[in-house]
């Protein structure tokens, strides 16, 4: 098991899980999607079952096996390999949770409860704590996701005090455009170790401006190379490349939100850029459309993200 005090750092891809088209789990190619990510994005790190993952519409007992597989083919390959734990049912998270660390995961991050949703701050907390005691030798982050979650817990009046109550408490995955809050996060816990990992990659260099050590995200699944050379240009101080880079990745981003971008579109856009397929999302997500696919492609063309000889259409043959 990993040191509690690596620090995650840089790019963490939220990885997506692959599935036949009969809507299973296609273990098969993870291996694959794990030398796609070090050797052609430069990604050594990923969170797995989150959003992107479509961890809430998995089974537990698939979301072990999906998180066995994962640290099991990262093994020597991979730096760190987080698993999203959260769930409605505590003892469901808490499950999750004993069996990252028996399967040697090198941390847990878990999002606020959604249903019944905690009213305050304390009670949010103490849900955490109880699922980050399952665990008692991994690092813990907290997903603050308000638009999804509902949860609109400041994550600054979150992390008040939050090692004393959490005492594996070792960082904040921050996916809200609210840079006021994420920079007092960082402002306020100056002496921790935290790491601060952003999560909207469109926003990723003004998070970097208010101290972000890294970032988690869909896009790092097929644009890693592109934002790490963001990220290398912002360390040098070269912020008008760094800036080039973010607007080329904000141009890719922006045209396809504009198109309806979600969990259903990265697993075509990833099948289209890696070529190994992610199949179709699970209900009531519905696969991408034909049309989007075709729009997408051409506009990874048009940004050079990808030469054409890249595109591997083949896969994408059961999409209409
Ligand atoms: C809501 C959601 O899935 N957010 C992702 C991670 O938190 C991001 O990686 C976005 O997919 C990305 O920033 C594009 O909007
Ligand atoms: C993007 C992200 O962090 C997730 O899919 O959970």
């Amino acid at each position: 098991m990993a040191s509690p005090k690596k620090k995650l750092q840089g790019l963490v891809a939220a990885t997506i899980t692959p599935m036949t088209e009969h809507g299973e789990i296609n273990f098969s190619v993870i291996g694959q999607y794990v030398d796609y990510l070090v050797e052609e994005q430069g990604v050594k790190n990923i969170f797995v079952n989150g959003t992107t993952g479509e961890g809430l519409s998995l089974s537990v007992s698939e979301r072990r096996q999906v998180a066995e597989e994962w640290v099991a083919k990262g093994r020597n390959k991979l730096d760190q390999v987080v698993i999203h734990v959260g769930a409605l049912s505590l003892k469901d998270s808490q499950e999750l949770a004993r069996h990252a660390a028996e399967i040697g995961a090198d941390g847990i991050a878990v999002i606020a409860p959604f249903f019944l949703k905690p009213r305050n701050k304390d009670n949010l907390i103490n849900f955490l704590k109880e699922v980050a005691t399952a665990a008692p030798a991994l690092p813990f982050y907290y997903y603050h996701i308000p638009a999804l979650t509902g949860v609109k817990i400041r994550a600054e009046e979150l992390l008040d005090g939050i090692q004393g109550k959490i005492p594996t408490f070792q960082g904040l995955k921050f996916s809200d455009t609210d840079l006021l809050d994420f920079g007092q996060c960082v402002d306020q816990n100056r002496q921790q170790q935290f790491a601060f990992l952003f999560g909207v990659d469109e926003q990723l260099l003004s998070a970097l401006v208010m101290g972000a050590t890294g970032a988690v995200g869909s896009t790092y699944n097929y644009m890693g190379k592109k934002t790490n050379q963001m990220l290398e240009a912002f360390e040098r101080k070269d912020f008008s490349s760094a800036l080039n880079h973010q607007f080329c990745i904000q141009r890719f981003i922006n045209f396809v939100l504009k198109l309806g971008f979600g969990v259903s579109q990265t697993k075509a856009i990833m099948t289209l850029v890696s070529g190994i397929p992610m199949g179709p999302p699970r209900p009531p997500l519905q696969k991408a459309s034909r049309e989007f696919i075709d729009d997408a492609k051409a506009k990874l063309k048009s940004l050079d993200f990808l030469s054409s000889t890249d595109l591997k259409d083949g896969n994408l043959e059961s999409y209409s």
